[in-house]
């Protein structure tokens, strides 16, 4: 494994250990604050189109804001994790748009359950909501290590698709450094509880 590769995934499990500590009284306060913060971003309040995703378990919420954007009549995408990795694409309908879906080893996830629009809908997004487990002063981005976003990431520069990049994260979780790799590419914000911070 190549240093970065091991930095990766050797901070990863710091993260997520951390994370697993998190009562549910505090994953529902934070996600409020999270809620908050990121609907005073501009680059979120004025999407016509979000590409976001369900928080699960111990993930930073994301639900109040979905809601949120989804009551202004912002379209919001959520993904469809496939076989391989890969991401397609389905419309926020409300909570009763979603369904339950457990795929081999990885957390139950919340998936839309209207039709499916294909993978390259993400570059219709205005901004992409990002999950991560810490990203660092340059915007250096750690996910879960799929590469599902990684692959979202490259196909918005193919299509030349520029939208506003933003992770949600807690406030422990920017870092002073993420191990990068040559497919790696920062966002351009993240919000925290207590804050925002851009890195364009
Ligand atoms: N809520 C949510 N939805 C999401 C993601 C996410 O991180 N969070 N994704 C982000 O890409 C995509 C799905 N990819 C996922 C990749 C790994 C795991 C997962 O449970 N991983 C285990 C470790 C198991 C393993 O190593 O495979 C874990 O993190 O505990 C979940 C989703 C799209 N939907
Ligand atoms: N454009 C791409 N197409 C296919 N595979 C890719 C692409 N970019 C990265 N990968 C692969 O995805 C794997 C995971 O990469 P990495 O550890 O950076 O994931 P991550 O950024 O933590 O996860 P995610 O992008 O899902 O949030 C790596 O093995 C990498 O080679």
């Amino acid at each position: 494994m190549s240093l970065s590769k091991a930095g990766k995934s050797a901070l990863r499990a710091a993260l997520l250990q951390v994370r697993s500590g998190l009562t549910a009284d505090d994953v529902e306060k934070a996600a409020e604050l999270l809620a908050r913060q990121a609907l005073e971003l501009p680059e979120l309040s004025g999407a016509r189109t979000v590409a976001a995703y369900v928080s699960v378990g111990r993930e930073p919420g994301t639900r109040a804001l979905l809601d949120a954007l989804h009551a202004r009549g912002v379209r919001v995408l959520l993904p469809v994790l496939l076989g391989d990795n890969d991401l397609d694409w389905g419309a926020y309908d409300g909570p009763g748009s979603l369904a339950r879906v457990q795929h081999a080893g990885k957390m139950t996830l919340l998936e839309p359950a209207g039709d499916p629009l294909g993978k390259e809908a993400v570059v219709e997004a205005d901004a992409v909501l990002l999950p991560g487990l810490a990203v660092d002063g340059r915007g250096m981005r750690l996910g879960r290590g799929g590469g599902s976003y990684d692959r979202v990431l490259a196909r918005l520069e193919r299509a030349a698709a520029d939208p506003s990049l933003v992770v949600l994260l807690y406030d422990g979780e920017i870092v002073a450094h993420v191990p990068e790799e040559a497919h790696d590419r920062p966002v351009h914000a993240v919000v925290t509880p207590s804050g925002t911070r851009r890195f364009r």
